[in-house]
């Protein structure tokens, strides 16, 4: 199929936050990175001449990377991590040999099974998309590609079609 994309990765598509992330039956210590997020969105060509307005766009992912930005994000759909909620607002992250107490506020609780470049991109898809719909921004886009930085040239993708029904 024919189509038109924008793709976009300003400098303001970042977000600074502290994770952990389980693999090989082990959880990682909390550390932080300089996340960096890059978005390609593939379509029809509007009326304008625009798969999709590039303000519009960078606007919608700027406020989704604001709500990751400088806290520890925390899966909240994990087999391998229990949250309980402790008293004087703290949370209790317990993951194989790892005990976090954490005030609650510096957590951001996403729900996804881990918080890998992957699972952050899927996040950030789900999130653009219902910030898209929102604005009537949706109808011509054909899918939607996310990509999370974690580290230098380290990234994560997720791509998603986008059907009309
Ligand atoms: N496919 C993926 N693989 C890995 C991910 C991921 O999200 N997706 N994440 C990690 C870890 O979170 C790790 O922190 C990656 O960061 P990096 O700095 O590259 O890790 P290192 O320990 O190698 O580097 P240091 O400089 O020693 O911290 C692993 N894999």
């Amino acid at each position: 199929m024919n189509h038109f994309a924008v793709r976009v990765h300003p400098g303001e598509l970042h977000f600074n936050a502290a994770h952990f992330i389980t693999f090989n039956g082990s959880c990682e210590n909390i550390h932080g990175h300089n996340f960096h997020v890059q978005l390609e969105a593939r379509g029809e060509n509007t009326a304008d001449a625009f798969v999709i307005d590039f303000v519009l766009l960078n606007k919608l992912a700027a406020q989704i990377c604001s709500e990751l930005h400088d806290g520890v994000l925390v899966p909240t759909a994990s087999d391998e991590v229990s949250l309980t909620e402790r008293e004087e607002e703290l949370l209790e992250i317990r993951s194989y040999d790892k005990r976090f107490i954490l005030s609650r506020s510096s957590c951001i609780l996403l729900p996804v099974a881990n918080t890998t470049a992957e699972m952050l991109a899927y996040h950030i898809s789900n999130r653009l998309i219902e910030s898209l719909e929102a604005c009537q921004g949706l109808g011509n886009l054909h899918s939607l590609e996310v990509a999370v930085e974690e580290a230098d040239q380290q990234w994560g993708i997720y791509h998603r079609e986008i059907s009309h029904v």
